[in-house]
């Protein structure tokens, strides 16, 4: 199967500092994954190990089988793209359009491929204003979406996207699902840092939970919020619907407006006897 796969992955950084421990994970193609977990987790450095710019203390990470031990960070990016938390990391050039035509003149695509590609990018996240402009100049949330033009450009089967709802309004929020739903439907494999729960709940249906350098559950959004002590220990929140559920002592595990909705108006009907 076709799969990014970190096996027994420890990762140390120079300092002598351990951010990840014995992480174990498959993430197949088309495979839609958040990350979740309190500050300082792990989850950057884990993403990381994925797209090869850390490289396992101990363990291997395998792309399609390929161990990024042996292959370069370039290498390992026609594969894996990653979007950083903070577009003023990734973002270098002085135009948006020059930002994503960077990499595919650095492969040396045909000028056609390259424009074909550009074209679809900026269609896809709708930036199409902001094309002569230095990417500095607009706003973050766009330039959010620019570095993630800059990744669906490159066109990798597996794409991270680290804090992808930060600074979004209900807009960006939207044009992302749109995004995540297309990619999955192309079968690419979106694996998203966040800390967004109602984001988590109402897309996603495989949750990875990380606290103290570890992967601590690896479940659907229901059982990760749900389970008090996964919730204790990676210090997420559940959904507002879910704390409300809690809080009013209904049953049913609820994260979802519309089972909350139901179960109220059930509890509501009069009996028949
Ligand atoms: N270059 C580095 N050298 C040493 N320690 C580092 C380095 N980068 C990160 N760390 C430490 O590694 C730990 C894990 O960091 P990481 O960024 O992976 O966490 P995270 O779960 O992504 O957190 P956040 O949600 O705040 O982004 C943190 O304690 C951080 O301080």
């Amino acid at each position: 199967m076709k799969s990014v796969e970190l096996r027994n992955v420890t990762f140390a950084y120079p300092n002598g500092y351990v951010a990840n421990e014995q992480l174990n994970l498959q993430i197949g193609r088309g495979e839609r994954v958040a990350i979740v977990g309190q500050n300082g987790a792990g989850k950057t450095t884990a993403v990381k190990l994925i797209n090869g710019l850390h490289k396992p203390t101990q363990g291997d990470v395998f792309v399609d089988g390929v161990n990024t031990k042996d292959k370069t960070v370039a290498q390992i990016s026609a594969y894996v793209g990653y979007v950083f938390q903070n577009p003023d990391d990734q973002i270098f050039n002085n135009s948006v359009k020059s930002e994503i035509e960077y990499t595919l003149r650095y492969l040396k695509l045909p000028s056609k491929d390259i424009e074909r590609r550009v074209e679809r990018a900026v269609e896809l996240t709708g930036i199409g204003d902001y094309l002569d402009m230095n990417p500095f100049d607009v706003p973050y949330s766009i330039r959010k979406f620019v570095t993630i033009a800059v990744i669906l450009a490159i066109d990798t089967p597996y794409l991270i996207l680290d804090e992808p709802t930060a600074g979004q309004d209900l807009i960006g929020i939207k044009k992302l699902i749109e995004l995540m739903d297309l990619l999955q439907e192309e079968q690419k494999s979106v694996i998203t840092i966040t800390h967004d729960m109602e984001f988590v709940a109402n897309n996603f249906t495989r949750v990875i939970a990380m606290a103290n350098k570890r992967i601590i559950a690896d479940d659907t959004p229901r059982n990760i919020f749900w389970h008090e002590a996964v919730v204790a220990e990676a210090k997420i929140k559940k959904p507002e619907i879910g704390e409300l559920a809690k809080k009013v002592g209904i049953g049913g595990n609820i994260i979802y407006r519309d089972e909350m909705v139901e179960k109220l108006s059930y509890n509501l009907k009069p009996s028949v006897n």
